[in-house]
């Protein structure tokens, strides 16, 4: 027969393969019902992007969310990627506090594979789906404004240069791109707003959280290189699945180099008003799905004191 086409006749692995499949669509429907038109800040670290097909999974991701009804912002880091160009240009730079010391010579770099790289190609993969992504760093439509920022090392102030910390923000560009039913990829370079033209690199994680703070974003959702929060890294028995505040300060004094400004970040999230703010594996890939459509979620959730009786491991009933 003409225009017809044969279906074989389906065998018992066959139907439970399509339950199985149908299983996950049908347990993915209360979160749907509940994070239709929420704001989610996603913040997209550069550990977790070093990988072609680890950013195509992340790219379907948040295009799936945006398509499933949320609102998504995107805020990403490019670490990894600073320190491959500036190796390229015979340039270095150092951590301190888990921050880049960032001299005039490293800041030219940060802003330009930040967001003339970074961004851009997130911006492209994103857009494989639609035109639905647009790209803007701090310095666009007074979205930041920051102020120098140094670190305490052994109870002592230092200097690192260039960086900054978000001290206003202006969301209404990003509410436009919201509005018109898009995604904002945001590169955090910031303008200072003490010195006139001059520009300073913010920590990804802060920004978020600055940005999911001022959006009054339902979920600020940080994606990284590591399980989550191990409440005795490197033990890794320790992972946490939730924590509240109180938990979330305590620790901060005993986690080192890049998971004190996630940290940091969540809790200030957290205080100013967002109701849960996650540390998931960004190199799982698909770990965003995971953690807003499942019921168990992934990664350590960092909620309000009230939320919880006090830190709790994977494993134990939430
Ligand atoms: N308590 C902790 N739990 C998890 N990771 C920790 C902890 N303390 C320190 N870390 C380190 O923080 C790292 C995450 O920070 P970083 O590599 O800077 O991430 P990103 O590039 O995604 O911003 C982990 O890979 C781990 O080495
Ligand atoms: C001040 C500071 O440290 N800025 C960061 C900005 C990029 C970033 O945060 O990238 P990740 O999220 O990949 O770590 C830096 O220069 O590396």
């Amino acid at each position: 027969m003409t225009g017809t086409t044969l279906r074989a006749t389906p065998d018992g692995a066959a139907i439970a393969a399509a339950q199985a499949k149908a299983a996950t669509l049908t347990e993915a429907l209360p979160w749907l019902e509940r994070f239709r038109d929420a704001l989610v800040v996603v913040k997209y670290g550069g550990n977790a992007m070093t990988d072609r097909a680890l950013q195509e999974a992340f790219a379907d991701d948040v295009a799936f969310l945006r398509y499933a009804g949320l609102r998504v912002v995107v805020v990403h880091g490019g670490g990894p990627q600073i320190k491959s160009m500036l190796g390229r240009l015979g340039m270095r730079s150092e951590f301190k506090g888990g921050l880049r010391v960032t001299t005039p010579e490293v800041m030219d770099v940060v802003r330009m594979v930040l967001t003339g790289q970074v961004g851009r190609e997130l911006v492209g993969l994103l857009n494989q789906h639609g035109p639905i992504a647009v790209g803007l760093s701090g310095e666009d439509a007074g979205l930041f404004g920051a102020r120098r920022r140094g670190v305490v090392v052994d109870g002592i102030e230092e200097d690192i240069g260039l960086v900054g910390e978000v001290v206003t923000v202006d969301p209404s560009a990003v509410h436009d791109i919201i509005a018109a039913g898009r995604i904002p990829v945001v590169s955090t370079i910031a303008p200072d707003i003490e010195v006139e033209g001059q520009v300073l690199n913010v920590n990804a994680d802060t920004a978020a959280a600055a940005l999911a703070a001022a959006l009054g974003a339902r979920k600020l959702v940080v994606l990284t290189d590591v399980e989550g929060v191990y409440a005795a890294w490197p033990d890794r028995s320790s992972l946490l699945s939730a924590m509240d505040l109180t938990a979330a300060k305590d620790l901060l004094t005993r986690v080192d180099e890049g998971m004190i400004p996630k940290l940091e970040a969540c809790i200030t999230a957290v205080e100013k008003g967002v109701p849960q703010a996650h540390v998931i594996d960004g190199r799982q890939p698909h770990s965003l799905l995971l953690e807003v459509f499942t019921s168990e979620g992934i990664g350590t959730m960092i909620t309000r004191d009230d939320a919880l009786d006090g830190p709790v491991c994977q494993g134990d009933p939430l």
